[in-house]
């Protein structure tokens, strides 16, 4: 195979050979130990998504399990399983064709779109934490809850990884994938059963409810004009890194690889939008997304603030919110106010929390895995639950892809915001805290 092209017949059909060779010997080997005859075939394109169409042909062609005159089950056969790794497109255009090349030859149920987000455990424990804790169900919507703020935040720059990001950037690479799939988990009804279709069928309809941001520009058109500001809702934000302040850490435009490629490039590394799911249960309830890389802190974590009722004794107590941190250390907690403890009396409110840090309270009972190692095996398992369906994927294309066209503008030019640089936040804390000692000493004397 080495060096040949992936349209490359004869490697394929050499490597269909050398798949069968490996098969037979090992069903030699198993079928003293068990029946079966069924040897699995599970392909992983690490490949770039320009020739999923391409392979996705050959694997029918050459890699498929020969099928016998009358089509046999996938138990006597064996079954084939794809797998995908994003970019699923770059574009609505572009995602319907890639769907449509894969589509001709592999069926929905042979593909597996990976988004490793979703195998992440905070990721997967939305479901749980929504529908076994009834609690929520009268709380869960408009009525009670203020916003929800989800963010993926990463201090990293690009480091090198110029080439593949300076042609997507920040809206493609995390936004319309792993953002809007956690979106979904939140403002989801309950699947009819905890299915992978169930799920998916959801998540779809949340997306749908979502209405695609709209530019206004002078002339009224939608999207792509100079002037062009977006309508309601009003918000969005981006940005492209800058070096750090005490210039020690590179701008975006200073990465090697950027450098070397684009090097006036108006790549965005950061995109904020606030996303409204028009629905019954969450119309007006703004979701406010964001991620970015060079940021000050890396973390994801899904926030739900709670209204405060109007006709609350205490006004000013601070809001519940509860908190689902993914990343670093999963936690969740729930912000409450209690009394002050002590001599304080009942009039006085004490923020607090209601805490469960998973290092804590399950400490090393519990082994968490990759998401990769939970998707493989799920893979395996012929469980698509944590795998992005095609109509999902449309849709998040469809939202963003007006954000994309609108950016693409030639007189867009990125805002720049200064990269975190920790060292720089040590030595000003540093610098406070010795003035404050100074004056406190000072005082003393
Ligand atoms: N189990 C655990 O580990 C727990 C940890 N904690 C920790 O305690 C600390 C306080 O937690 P918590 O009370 O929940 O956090 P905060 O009340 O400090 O709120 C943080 C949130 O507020 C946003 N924010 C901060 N400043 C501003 C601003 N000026 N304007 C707009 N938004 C702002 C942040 O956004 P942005 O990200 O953009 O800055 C972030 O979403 C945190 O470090 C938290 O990690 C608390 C409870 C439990
Ligand atoms: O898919 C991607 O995700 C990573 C962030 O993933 P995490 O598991 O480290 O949070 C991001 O850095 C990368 O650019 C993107 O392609």
């Amino acid at each position: 195979m080495k060096g040949e092209g992936y349209d490359n017949d004869d490697s394929l059909k050499k490597l269909g050979e050398y798949i069968k060779e490996l098969e037979n010997e090992k069903i030699k080997k198993e079928s003293l130990k068990c029946k079966t005859k069924a040897a699995n075939r599970l392909f992983y394109l690490a490949t770039p998504p320009n020739v999923f169409g391409q392979l996705s042909e050959k694997i029918k062609k050459h890699l498929s399990h020969p099928i016998k005159k009358e089509e046999e089950e996938e138990e006597k056969i064996g079954w084939k399983r794809v797998i995908v790794e994003k970019p699923f497109g770059e574009d609505s255009e572009s995602c319907e064709k890639l769907l449509a090349a894969m589509g001709e030859h592999l069926q929905e149920s042979e593909i597996y779109r990976i988004d490793h987000y979703l195998a992440k455990e905070m990721v997967q424990n939305l479901l749980v934490l929504r529908f076994s804790n009834t609690l929520w169900d009268s709380l869960w919507d408009r009525r009670s809850i203020k916003c929800v703020k989800i963010s993926i935040k990463e201090t990293e720059g690009v480091e090198g990884r110029g080439g593949y990001y300076d042609e997507y950037g920040v809206i493609r690479d995390v936004f319309q994938n792993h953002l809007l799939q956690i979106l979904c988990l939140l403002a989801m009804e309950a699947p009819a059963h905890l299915q992978a279709d169930d799920i998916r069928t959801e998540k779809v309809k949340v997306l749908k409810a979502i209405t695609t941001p709209q530019f206004r520009s002078s002339k009224g058109t939608i999207g792509g004009q100079a002037n062009g500001s977006i309508s309601q809702p009003p918000f969005f934000v981006v940005g492209q890194y800058g070096a750090s302040v005490d210039g020690k850490l590179p701008s975006y435009l200073q990465d090697p690889s950027i450098k070397k490629l684009n090097p006036t490039s108006k790549q965005i590394t950061f995109a904020q939008m606030v996303l409204f799911v028009q629905n019954r249960r969450w119309n007006g309830v703004p979701f406010i997304c964001k991620c970015g890389k060079g940021l000050d802190n890396k973390n994801a974590e899904i926030r739900i603030q709670f209204k405060n009722d109007e006709l609350s004794l205490y006004p000013d107590a601070v809001i519940n919110e509860l908190v689902i941190r993914l990343q670093p250390s999963e936690a969740i907690w729930l912000r409450l106010n209690t009394k002050t403890p002590g001599f304080a009396r009942f009039q006085h409110t004490y923020p607090t929390y209601l805490d469960l840090t998973y290092q804590t309270r399950f400490g090393h009972h519990f082994a968490l895995p990759a998401a990769y190692t939970r998707l493989l095996l799920d893979c395996m398992e012929g469980d698509q639950s944590l795998f992005v369906r095609d109509d999902e994927l449309r849709e998040a294309w469809r939202i963003v892809t007006p954000v994309l066209r609108f950016l693409q503008r030639p007189s867009f030019q990125p805002p720049i915001y200064p990269r975190f640089f920790y060292l720089f936040l040590c030595l000003f804390a540093l610098v406070w805290l010795y003035f404050f000692c100074f004056v406190l000493c000072m005082g003393l004397i």
